[in-house]
């Protein structure tokens, strides 16, 4: 037997849900620089879970279905205001959320295909109201009823601040809600597969899927990007800041993948929106230091930025508290594993690899007294 450290090349399991092909990002067939210009994040979403882009209709009553169950059971939010709200990070506070929720759902244990569909529409349409609704909750303030007459994107933006968002906002957040929708095997799909390869249900996968989003190797990393930079603070602190990183081997956030090594085709849009809107709210320090860490990251390690670099600085610039990046990379990601949940139920077989024994030989039992 041989091991592969961290499964890397290995193919495990056919999807037809995204592909990386020579550095190049779609969904269902669909390169991401055009999703990203064109779509909106519900017909991404329609498209990730039927293979299809929807017609004008489809869009229409789909969209009505998510809006339809955007409201969460109260008990959700009386169990968060039991969390010690303060002291919890907000994606731990989104795992057990979710894992309550399924509790919530009476058809959780459901195993036929629309019932899982109609759960796969019910848990999207409700984790943005459970990511605002923590965010409301720990602020002292009640939690705002999501409003049907607004897009997915806009609908985050009014129940985190309360104001209906202006259109350069919801034009950016939907955006970034499109960049990250899916990834091919990433670990917290990889991780949402196995899980319900053992034909558990669609809550416990998207809750194993956030406990592995939530570490900083994976989704955790743009929220350590946004500290990155606030320990840096200004521009002639770069380098000396990231010289002695790199000394002592650190890993800079927002660099490298294990896929792209010829960078990452979603960070462009990223930076472009980054420059945009930290220009916006007067905070072009904060985008300038950015272009100086990848020049310097690039130059001397020649590390590229992946997703989670420059979406640290459009968050922060759209107003978003930076321990809610990465529950935000959930509520888009979510879209991504239902639809290889959806797929994974749909042509079944048990995920079990093998492991190398590396341990001590065959030895046989030494009873406590002769220890
Ligand atoms: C949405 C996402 O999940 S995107 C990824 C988000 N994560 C991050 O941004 C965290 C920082 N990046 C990393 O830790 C890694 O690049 C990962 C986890 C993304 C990919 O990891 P792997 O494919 O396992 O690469 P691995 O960690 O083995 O790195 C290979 C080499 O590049 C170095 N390296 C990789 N990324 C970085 C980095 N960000 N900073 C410094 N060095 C790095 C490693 O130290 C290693 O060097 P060595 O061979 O001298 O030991
Ligand atoms: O694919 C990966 O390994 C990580 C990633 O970029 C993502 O999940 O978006």
């Amino acid at each position: 037997m041989t091991t592969t450290r961290g499964l890397e090349g290995i193919v495990a399991t056919q999807s037809s849900v995204s592909s990386i092909i020579d550095d190049e990002l779609t969904y269902q067939g669909y390169g991401i620089d055009e999703l990203a210009e064109n779509a909106s994040f519900e017909e991404v979403i329609y498209l990730l879970w039927n293979g299809e882009l929807p017609t004008k209709e489809e869009l229409k009553s789909f969209t009505e279905k998510l809006a339809a169950e955007a409201e969460v059971p109260e008990e959700i939010f009386t169990q968060m205001k039991a969390y010690p709200i303060n002291d919890v990070h907000p994606m731990a506070a989104l795992r057990s959320a979710i894992s309550a929720l399924g509790l919530f759902d009476l058809d959780a244990e459901k195993m036929d295909e629309e019932e899982n569909y109609n759960k796969a529409v019910r848990l999207q349409a409700k984790i943005p109201t459970i990511v605002t609704g923590f965010e409301r909750i720990r602020s002292g303030k009640e939690p705002i009823p999501p409003n049907k007459d607004l897009s997915f994107a806009a609908n985050f933006l009014y129940m985190l601040n309360g104001v209906t968002p202006d259109d350069l906002s919801v034009e950016a957040f939907n955006k970034a809600l499109v960049l990250h929708a899916d990834h091919e095997l990433n670990a917290s799909t990889f991780t949402a597969r196995v899980c319900v390869a053992t034909l558990s249900d669609v809550y416990s996968g998207i809750t194993a899927a956030i406990g592995a989003l939530k570490g900083p190797l994976h989704g955790g990393a743009n929220e350590a990007v946004m500290n990155m930079l606030l320990d840096i603070n200004e521009p002639e602190e770069v380098e000396p800041y990231l010289r002695k990183a790199l000394d002592n081997k650190e890993k800079i956030m927002g660099f490298g993948h294990r896929v792209y090594k010829n960078g990452d085709p979603r960070a462009k849009h990223l930076r472009d929106m980054s420059k945009q809107l930290t220009s916006v709210v007067n905070e072009t320090k904060w985008y300038d230091m950015s272009i100086q860490i990848e020049e310097m990251i690039t130059k001397e390690k020649g590390l590229l930025p992946n997703v989670d670099f420059y979406s640290a600085t459009v968050y922060h610039s759209l107003g978003i508290k930076h321990d809610l990046f990465t529950p935000i990379f959930a509520v888009s990601r979510t879209s991504g594993w239902l639809a290889h949940i959806l797929e994974q139920y749909a042509n079944n077989r048990l995920i079990r690899p093998r492991a190398e024994y590396v341990g001590p030989d065959k030895r046989s039992y030494v009873s406590i007294e002769s220890r």
